[in-house]
């Protein structure tokens, strides 16, 4: 059996206008191709500065691209990234695609079994008891200690944040996801933690996409690697 197409990207360019050198034109992304199916785990590889991340926030949708086209299949659906309304992209990071950077976005005063619930209640369909159960489960096969559970993690170490992170990112099952760097600061055991959930997405039926510097976890994850390299400036 083939695998779904979930997602195509077709000529895709961006570029940056570098303001404060008199609007010079700065060529980070151009004529990409690149299609990804349910159930693979494509890796982007290629030196710092290639553009993988600008490559991840154009999927995302933070960055329009400046050409070509993000094919994204959303709600049994195409819909193409690059033309999307703003409302339509909240709609597709609602139900389609989720995003997980090293970084906690943390919300002052809101505890961390909240914080990991707060995506799957936002779908709804589970009561608070179901989502902080499932938020315990991952927080619990993450290595955060139950006493942390209750407490914001405003002043939690990076690595217990970048965990609460992970779970927050993982705990609704997304048709796509998007990872850049999630385990750059994991110790060996978390990051096979993190293998071991990727892989239960991808056989649940999630496409991912991502950055992951670590060799040894690049190979662990990656179905296909994506080789990327710098463009001259123009
Ligand atoms: N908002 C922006 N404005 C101007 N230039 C940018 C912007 N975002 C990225 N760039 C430039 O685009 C190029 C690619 O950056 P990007 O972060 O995508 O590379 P990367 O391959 O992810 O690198 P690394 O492996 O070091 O994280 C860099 O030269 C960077 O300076």
């Amino acid at each position: 059996m083939t695998a779904t197409l979930m997602l195509e990207l077709r000529d895709l360019g961006k570029s940056f206008e570098l303001h404060h050198q008199h609007g010079a034109r700065l060529n980070v992304l151009s004529g990409m191709n690149l299609r990804l199916h349910a159930g693979e785990c494509v890796v982007l590889s290629g030196p710092s500065g290639a553009g993988k991340s600008t490559l991840l926030r154009v999927v995302y949708a933070n960055y329009r691209p400046s050409f070509g086209a993000v094919h994204v299949r959303h709600a049994e659906r195409w819909l193409d990234l690059a033309k999307a309304t703003p409302h339509e992209v909240l709609d597709v990071r609602r139900r389609t695609l989720g995003y997980v950077s090293q970084f906690l976005r943390v919300i002052p005063r809101v505890p961390t079994l909240d914080i990991v619930a707060e995506p799957l209640l936002q779908m709804g369909g589970v009561s608070l008891e179901q989502a902080r159960e499932r938020a315990g489960n991952l927080l619990r096969r993450l290595n955060v200690p139950e006493r942390l559970w209750h407490l914001p993690p405003g002043t939690f170490s990076g690595g217990e944040q970048q965990r609460v992170n992970i779970a927050r990112g993982l705990i609704m099952p997304r048709p796509i996801l998007l990872l850049d760097e999630p385990t750059a600061s994991l110790d060996a055991d978390n990051r096979a933690v993190v293998a071991e959930l990727l892989s239960e997405a991808r056989a649940a039926g999630s496409a991912v996409l991502g950055i992951f510097h670590d060799e040894d976890m690049r190979d662990r994850v990656a179905t296909r690697l994506f080789p990327m390299q710098a463009l001259e400036a123009a």
